[in-house]
């Protein structure tokens, strides 16, 4: 065995033989040979590791395979991995990958000497803490992370915040880890905002690579599907929650910042397209709404369509607020398309305490996609954040609120690593590092059905404009813009009821100047 290389997790592949797509009238070789010609296409695409797995092959043809596999490895010197049959890893002096349930890595260790490297599966923080305490790994591979067809007898599925537990548990260690299970060109994003795992030290543990099968072995175009995926690994979340240093901002600077977020929508300068799949109650006034800012609503629920919406959109809105599994499925794709193509995407978790439904729904969603900002009411916020001290009687929030709301939403968007929006009489918005508080606003806002859910659909048109100034921003300036207008629509002589503040308050809407935010914003920084 060569010295023990170090390598580049990047990109990790490994192997479906079955999944193979038929030769292109372009490969003129034995057919039996067309997954090497493949599997060296994916090699010249980017990927940095190989694993060979073969799961219905007898010993001979596992080896020969596993032999040739290595040729056109090693011509590209990317280090080899055998998938459970450490015999034909010592025998082709290749590396090995072992799963819970194979020969244990201690043996593995023994049996493949000091300058091999070995993989451990891994699937829950105790499992990490067991390799950790071995000491013999070199790198776990953590999954299922999502659902998969390519995997019979799937461990429990841990969706990125469970992977982000396994992480949290593997710390500072030279461990690395790759990720497996459904990652694909939707699932990265969201798979890459919401894994690294929150340290003593301040700092974050990130994944150190993607393993894959399908997603390189079923394709067609194996270079092409190599290369994005490694490039989308390399990538930054395309709409970070911390765009700008939010720490130096006092409420003054952010206060311009959302004033000029509102001239350039009044100017027209932009006129964001915002995709709503939202509750049937407030789909007139939310789509009403985002018109008189100046911005364009399109309201669609289906799961056809949202990946081509998601090209020409700006952001994408998500209610819970009627949810059904069509709709459910359909904010899904949605929201997995929108990562795909960097548009931000803005949750409201419209009565996610009522149920055990919504509390899954909700879950389910943040496991799916990435989130920009999370615009909730103190209910809402509490369930998401896990407590229990602010009631929710349906869709409302009851009683007096948290102690420490600022706590609250600043732990929650450090959990979440987004940006969270608390309204109320007070609004609170944090991005997990700092806070401010909104006082504006009118009682009108509490006596019409849907105000929260208008909130959120301004707090969307604000991020629509994907400006420099980050969700942050976006989310104080829809906030602002809202509560400013409705304190003006409820100065108008017609107001008498909350069907004639309604009317009022789109108006308001419709006619609210940069001037009058900033001479009314009552932002703090708390
Ligand atoms: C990189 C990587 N991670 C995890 C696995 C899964 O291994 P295992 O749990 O042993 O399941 P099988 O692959 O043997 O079905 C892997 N192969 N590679
Ligand atoms: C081998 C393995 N281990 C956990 S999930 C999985 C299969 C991953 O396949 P895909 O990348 O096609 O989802």
């Amino acid at each position: 065995m060569p010295p023990k290389p170090t390598p580049d997790y990047r990109l990790y592949y490994v192997t479906g033989r079955s999944l193979l797509p038929p030769p292109p009238a372009s490969y003129t070789g034995p057919e039996e040979d067309y997954y090497l010609a493949h599997l060296e296409e994916a090699l010249k695409g980017g990927v940095t590791v190989v694993q060979v797995r073969e799961k219905d092959v007898d010993g001979g043809e596992f080896l020969e395979v596993a032999r040739r596999t290595k040729e056109v490895c090693d011509k590209y010197d990317v280090p080899l991995f055998i998938n459970d049959r450490v015999d034909v890893a010592l025998a082709l002096k290749c590396h090995c990958h072992v799963g819970q349930t194979d020969l244990p890595a201690r043996l593995v260790r023994q049996l493949l000497g000091p300058d091999a490297l070995i993989g451990v599966s891994v699937n829950t923080p105790e499992e990490m803490r067991v390799v950790m305490d071995e000491g013999v790994a070199d790198y776990v591979g953590v999954g299922p992370c999502f659902g998969t067809q390519t995997k019979k007898n799937l461990n429990p599925i841990l969706g990125p915040r469970g992977v982000r537990a396994v992480l949290e548990t593997l710390g500072e260690s030279e461990v690395k880890a790759v990720i497996i299970g459904g990652i694909t060109p939707s699932t990265i994003p969201n798979v890459l905002a919401q894994t690294p795992a929150p340290l003593p030290s301040g700092g974050y543990r990130s994944l150190d690579g993607l393993a894959v099968v399908s997603s390189i072995a079923a394709s067609t175009e194996p270079e092409t599907a190599a290369r994005e995926l490694r490039e989308m690994f390399d990538r930054k979340p395309a709409y970070p929650a911390r765009s700008l240093n939010s720490d130096a901002l006092s409420a003054e600077q952010v206060v311009e910042q959302a004033v000029e977020l509102l001239r350039i929508l009044k100017d027209g300068e932009k006129t964001p397209l915002v995709h709503h799949i939202t509750n049937f109650v407030v789909m007139n006034d939310t789509a009403n709404l985002t018109l008189a800012f100046g911005a364009s609503p399109i309201m669609s629920a289906s799961p056809d369509e949202a990946p081509h919406l998601s090209q020409l959109i700006s952001c994408l809105l998500l209610n819970l607020g009627t949810i059904t599994e069509a709709q459910l499925n359909a904010q899904k794709i949605a929201g997995a398309a929108a990562n795909r193509n960097g548009k931000p995407v803005v949750f409201d978790p419209v009565g996610v305490g009522a149920t055990e439904y919504r509390k899954k729904s909700a879950s389910d969603l943040l496991n799916t996609c990435h989130v920009s900002i999370i615009k909730g009411n103190a209910g809402e916020i509490g369930a998401l954040s896990g407590l229990s001290e602010v009631k929710a009687r349906g869709v409302d929030s009851v009683g007096k609120g948290f102690k420490d709301p600022a706590t609250v939403v600043k732990t929650l968007a450090a959990r979440e690593k987004l940006v969270v929006a608390m309204s109320g009489e007070t609004d609170y918005i944090s991005d997990g590092q700092v806070s401010f508080t909104i006082k504006n606003g009118t009682f009108w806002q509490e006596k019409i059905t849907g105000s929260g859910c208008m909130a959120s659909a301004a707090v969307a048109l604000f991020a629509g404009l994907q400006h420099e100034s980050g969700p942050f921003v976006a989310a104080v300036a829809g906030l602002l813009a809202i509560n400013v207008a409705a304190e003006i629509a409820a100065t108008r002589p017609e107001v008498n009821g909350p069907n004639t503040f309604r009317a009022a308050l789109i108006d308001a809407c419709y006619n609210l100047r940069p001037e009058d935010v900033r001479s009314r914003a009552k932002l703090q920084r708390v």
